[in-house]
């Protein structure tokens, strides 16, 4: 289920109010068919990473096909009054508005798919109206579940094959961070959440163990695993730490075996608290020597990417993994920061005019163009992007330049070959692209990570991949840097 049914409202104010004044404003200056294009990407890898993952898609053509100014949503603005007491909108641009019905061209880079800073994940060209609107609301579905899948990734990552759940509705930013989260987790490549709702909307898997409460609800340990496994005979996992480990395992080894007389054999314990590698280590003995090998040791507790690569490094004997708060809030770095910028913009059957926002930094400048991500492949490895902008003709192996330093340079082999990563997904206000489902686009995010030299995935100082601007591109924006810079230098003076 997807953004708008989830809410069963139009999402047309889902954006920030000066999209609505700026709206207004172009209306009423005659601008807002004008033709824009805006990209949207980000600067930084999160969590000092060498790679992204990008997610939200879905959620994006969702709002996109939906979107449209109701009744109720025109009352609303319809009420907004400016300083003196005026109303804030005209009846006639309301009027404008009510007519609406989106007509734009999106091109994105499909969720799942391994993206890297300065990249377009998506681009919009059309009425720039339209375009202005749009920023906020596909900033906040693109940037939050970016930011999730890319986490999840990572932890997924240094699990190396563990199965991991995620438990992290209770500390979520909200009933939608935690459902957005869950699908983004699951994206990255968790194998199940605990959030009952993400599992109905989204159909993904569902799994969970029981609480202290379980335990302490009775008045001896032994007696609360014993209870459990009457109900779930199947499907229990003993948490064992609510007095003491070690004594917690004893006594679920107990019930196991109770259990097995019975035919049942018991899933798992969790350990939720103490020294988590050594604690397993000694549990796992205490399972086999019980003739238990296949009973399965579960960990959770604040839980990351970095903790568990040390406790595997520890030797833990941990099999499954139960991570929320951290990864579900993206705790070490809680927003991604992509951006999106104007890049070209022209009056009805003219010329482009490509545009670009200054700043002092080169890293901040943003890129002209109308722009596509080129990704060069050598065998099964990605060896570099090369963004590029369509109406400049360019041929396979051109050269391109680091966005940051004109002195690097790098062009590509012949024996490369290559894809354009940016795929049609509306033209003129119709959907042309179906999203996979979440397990395809899941296996997705697995392949893509597979494509990527370990190099880039390690947590400390990752190697950085490249990307760079094709060199006519890079050309045209250092051109116009130069042409905006003396603009600025002769109006001072
Ligand atoms: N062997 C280990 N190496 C590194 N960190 C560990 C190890 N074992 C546990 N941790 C982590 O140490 C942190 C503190 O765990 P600990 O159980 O001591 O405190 P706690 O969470 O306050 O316990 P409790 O839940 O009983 O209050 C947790 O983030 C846990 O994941
Ligand atoms: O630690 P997280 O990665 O967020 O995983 C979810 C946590 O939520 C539960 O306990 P909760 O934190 O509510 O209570 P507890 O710490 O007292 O067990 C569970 O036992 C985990 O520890
Ligand atoms: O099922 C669990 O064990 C669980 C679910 C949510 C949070 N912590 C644990």
């Amino acid at each position: 289920m997807n953004l708008t049914q989830r809410y069963q409202l139009s999402l047309a104010l889902l954006t920030d109010m000066y999209q609505l004044t700026m709206a207004q404003g172009y209306w009423k200056k005659g601008m807002a068919e004008q033709e824009a294009v805006f990209h949207l990407y980000f600067r930084k890898n999160p969590f000092k990473g060498g790679y992204t993952v990008s997610a939200g898609l879905a959620d994006a053509i969702d709002l996109l096909r939906h979107f449209q100014f109701t009744a109720t949503d025109l009352d609303y603005l319809r009420s907004l009054t400016g300083s003196q007491g005026q109303p804030l909108f005209e009846e006639e641009f309301l009027e404008h508005l009510r007519k609406l019905t989106f007509s734009c061209d999106v091109d994105a880079i499909p969720e799942g798919t391994v993206v890297f800073p300065d990249e377009p994940l998506l681009r919009i060209k059309g009425p720039m109206l339209q375009c202005q609107l749009l920023e906020t609301p596909l900033l906040t579905i693109l940037n939050f579940q970016t930011l999730i899948a890319t986490k999840a990734a990572r932890v997924v990552d240094a699990a190396q094959g563990d199965n991991v759940l995620e438990f992290g509705m209770r500390r979520a930013q909200g009933p939608d961070g935690a459902l957005s989260a869950a699908r983004a987790a699951f994206i990255g490549g968790v194998g199940a959440t605990s959030n009952l709702l993400a599992g109905q909307l989204f159909n993904i898997p569902v799994k969970g163990t029981h609480a202290h409460s379980w335990v302490m609800s009775f008045d001896e340990e032994q007696e609360a695993f014993r209870a459990y496994a009457d109900v779930f005979p199947h499907d229990s996992v003993f948490l064992v730490d609510t007095y003491n480990t070690l004594e917690g395992i004893r006594k679920a080894i107990d019930v196991a075996q109770k259990m097995r007389e019975n035919g049942q054999e018991l899933k798992g314990i969790r350990l939720d608290s103490g020294d988590l590698a050594y604690l397993s280590i000694e549990g796992r003995k205490m399972l086999d020597e019980a003739g238990f090998p296949e009973v399965s040791i579960l960990a959770s507790n604040d839980l990351d990417e970095h903790l568990i690569q040390s406790l595997k490094l520890q030797g833990a004997k941990i099999d499954t993994w139960g991570i929320g708060t951290k990864m579900v809030t993206a705790y070490d770095q809680p927003a991604l920061g992509g951006v999106y910028k104007l890049a070209a913009f022209r009056q009805s059957g003219g010329e482009w005019e490509y545009k670009l926002k200054l700043s002092e930094q080169l890293i901040k400048v943003s890129t002209p163009g109308i722009l596509q991500v080129r990704r060069f492949y050598k065998g099964n490895t990605i060896v570099g992007d090369m963004i590029y902008s369509e109406p400049l003709q360019i041929n396979a192996s051109a050269t391109m330049v680091h966005p940051n330093d004109p002195t690097q340079r790098k062009s590509f082999s012949q024996d490369c070959t290559h894809e354009d990563l940016l795929v049609p997904i509306f033209r003129t206000g119709e959907a042309v692209y179906s999203s996979p489902d979440l397990p395809e686009i899941q296996k997705r995010t697995k392949q893509q990570l597979s494509l990527l030299h370990e190099t880039y995935r390690r947590f400390l100082n990752p190697h950085i991949y490249k990307v760079g601007l094709e060199e006519q591109l890079h050309e045209l924006k250092m051109n116009l840097v130069i042409e905006l810079r003396k603009g600025a230098q002769n109006a001072k003076e």
